[in-house]
């Protein structure tokens, strides 16, 4: 048998198998082929109440060792099965026979069961499928769903209820079906895309916020908490190209790149005589497609040793994954932590790591420190004070050395850390690198430090305290307070040792959200199946690279933008409520948050860094967005708007957000008092 390609598995799927025995090999040996799909009873048992077979429904399991079953084999329902017939006597047969396929497919262990389509109104379909779901919670039950309609030529297409939707219709009756079986995580979806594909792309975007991945280790089809289990090619949507062999149209390559990227299984559906060498031309064909597509970019090519939170730097491995955001206020991050910070892309040595790191943040540091030292201070004049303050194991300061000679403007540097580890770093550089001895090492908590007035007040601080949705690792907290003495309840902030008059970066830095559809997400933050009620990992906030968003809005601005150097009162809590429309509608799964930084402007340039998608920083990595859960996804219909507000909270410990839904209809408000998720002060 051929390996999966790329990591994605490719089965066959025929309406009648005759000898499983031989099929498998054939399919597995000649076609190499990963799995068949295989109807699990045989397709003239039909059974008629009235007229009762005495022979067995299928062939017994001893044809095959439960390995292979267990492996290769995924069973299909019978396809004259109508759970939702007007007519009685065939509802309640096809009741009994889903149940005895259902049992059977447990009895085998095989992974999964293919389900035929579900129709508009299929509620007692919905009914037995849950309690499949609950009776077999091992087994994955994929639904077929034809993206536009299904196939007209194949025996199998005729499977499936009588009213069996496509397009929008295809959605609506899944996403009706999963919201009556509870968004089970062993349901998903199998999605076929016949000879004709929907004219609208939105179409496809649907599915796209049903991401899928491979499954975890133990189960060469693995188990998966995804909806997008599959995806169908049937034999009799591709095309025949000049030398005889089976190939997509170009509309189906790219609806199928696109699909690709979330790593479902792929399946060609048909006759095992729809070409001469079978089925294996097709699938020969999909392994070519996915090697051509699943390349990955230097971006996403996997980190070993990429450590745990929020700056996890290189992209693939973490798509989609949940992590819990950093708090470097509270806690001291580790080396490896730090090295992922700094390291670049395009194999720099350690050294090198040292003085480059994530390509675009340090660089856009370096300049915006440049274009300050240019605009605010003369060449030989006396040095600049820049105070870099959460130095880190600078890699900041290293980029104010650079904007210093760059520019000719000299000098004098401090870094401010309170990690004792990295101060260690920072005062080995300070002995052994070219330039700093300029630079000052102040151990210690910006908030505390009693910086030498004069002579010795900051020209410049420079910070890097930002979180993925901009203030979440406290930044204001740290740097609040300017020039003004510390007030009641509010102890000492960096900005005491700035002078007045001086100068910050960034400048500014504003929060951003947006409505988020992802299934995959949601199903991500369920603590596990049949433990629901787990209020606090709904009233949590992850750190995530979103592999896909379905439907989303761009995203508003959440607060107006938040300046570092406030005047009068500190107070750092606020409300916002905002409006998105949403034209596609679909299921909303939460908020996702970004950020929006000004580092410098100086009236002729200006330097950002941002992760919110209209102003992007490509090839940035340091921060992966923010994802806000909802315990309960909320239908959106087409059209649709919804509404929502925002609370930044802070007491004299820590820093919580509260944030509940209005429209489309009203949510309890998650986390209040900071119950289940704070960040500590
Ligand atoms: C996100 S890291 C950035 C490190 C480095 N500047 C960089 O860009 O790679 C933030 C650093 O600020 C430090 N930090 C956070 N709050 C601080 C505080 N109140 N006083 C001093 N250092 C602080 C942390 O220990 C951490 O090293």
């Amino acid at each position: 048998m051929a390996r999966a390609a790329g990591n994605i598995e490719i089965g066959v799927s025929t309406p009648t198998v005759a000898d499983l025995k031989k099929h498998l090999a054939l399919a597995t040996d000649q076609w190499q082929a990963n799995f068949c799909v295989v109807p699990l009873a045989h397709p003239r048992y039909w059974r008629d109440h009235r007229r009762p077979r005495a022979e067995q429904f299928t062939r017994s399991d001893l044809v095959l060792d439960s390995n292979a079953w267990c492996r290769l084999v995924v069973g299909k329902l019978s396809p004259w099965i109508r759970l939702d017939s007007a007519d009685e006597a065939l509802r309640k047969q096809s009741e009994a026979a889903f149940k005895q396929e259902v049992a059977w497919a447990a009895h085998l262990n095989v992974p999964a069961v293919m389900l035929p389509p579900v129709g508009s109104d299929a509620v007692n379909y919905a009914h037995c499928v849950n309690q499949a779901l609950l009776s077999a919670p091992h087994i994955q039950f994929w639904v077929r769903v034809p993206i536009t309609h299904p196939p007209q030529s194949t025996a199998e297409a005729a499977g499936g209820d009588e009213d069996g939707s496509s397009g929008t219709g295809a959605w609506a009756s899944w996403n009706r079906l999963r919201c009556l079986c509870e968004h089970a995580p062993n349901l998903g979806v199998s999605l076929e895309l016949g000879a004709d594909l929907p004219d609208d792309e939105a179409e496809l975007e649907r599915w796209l916020g049903e991401p899928s991945t491979l499954g975890l280790p133990g189960s060469p089809l693995g188990i998966f908490r995804e909806p997008l289990r599959a995806v169908v090619t049937p034999a009799v949507a591709y095309l025949t190209n000049k030398r005889g062999y089976p190939t997509l149209s170009r509309r189906h390559q790219a609806a199928l790149a696109r699909l690709l990227q979330h790593k479902p299984r792929l399946l060609v559906s048909g006759r095992a005589d729809a070409h001469s060498e079978g089925l294996g031309a097709h699938v020969q064909y999909l392994r070519y497609l996915v090697s051509q597509r699943l390349a990955p970019s230097q971006q996403e090519r996997p980190q070993p040793r990429a450590a745990a939170g929020e700056s996890l730097r290189y992209e693939a491995p973490y798509y989609d994954f949940l992590q819990a955001p950093l708090q470097p206020l509270q806690d001291n991050l580790e080396s490896q932590t730090y090295e992922t910070f700094e390291k670049a892309g395009g194999g720099r040595g350690r050294q090198g790591a040292l003085r480059g790191g994530d390509p675009v943040k340090y660089e856009r540091y370096e300049r915006a420190v440049y274009l300050y030292l240019c605009q605010r201070h003369q060449p030989g004049g006396e040095p600049a004070v820049v105070m870099v303050v959460g130095a880190g194991r600078g890699p900041l300061v290293a980029a104010t050395l650079r904007a210093s000679a760059a520019s000719g403007r000299r000098v004098r540097a401090f870094a401010v850390e309170k990690n004792p580890n990295a101060v260690v770093t920072l005062r080995g550089r300070c002995a052994t690198e070219a330039g700093w001895d300029a630079v000052t090492v102040v151990p210690g908590d910006m908030r505390e430090w009693e910086a030498p007035r004069a002579p010795v007040l900051a020209d410049l601080l420079v910070s890097e305290l930002l979180g993925s949705w901009g203030d979440n690792e406290l930044s204001p907290e740290c740097l609040d307070g300017a020039q003004a003495p510390p007030q009641a309840g509010h102890e000492a902030r960096a900005q005491r040792y700035l002078k007045p008059g001086g100068a910050s970066i960034p400048t500014d830095y504003t929060s951003y959200v947006a409505p988020l559809s992802s299934s995959r997400l949601w199903n991500e933050a369920t603590p596990s199946q049949g433990t629901r009620d787990d209020l606090a990992h709904f009233e949590t906030q992850y750190v995530v690279k979103v592999h896909r968003m379905g439907v989303a809005p761009a995203p508003l601005a959440l607060a107006p933008t938040h300046d570092p150097r406030p005047s009068g009162a500190i107070d750092n809590s606020r409300v916002a409520q905002l409006s998105f429309d949403v034209p596609l509608g679909g299921e909303l799964h939460g908020f996702i948050g970004y950020f929006h930084s000004t580092l410098w402007d100086d009236g002729s340039e200006a330097v950002h860094i941002s992760t919110e998608p209209s102003t992007e920083s490509v090839g940035m990595f340091s921060w992966f967005p923010l994802f806000i859960p909802l315990r309960t996804p909320v239908l959106v219909p087409e059209g649709g708007r919804v509404e929502a507000a925002f609370w930044r909270n802070a007491s004299r410990h820590r820093v919580w957000y509260e944030w509940a839904l209005t429209e489309p209809q009203p949510s309890p408000i998650h986390n209040p008092n900071g119950r289940s998720y704070h960040i500590g002060l």
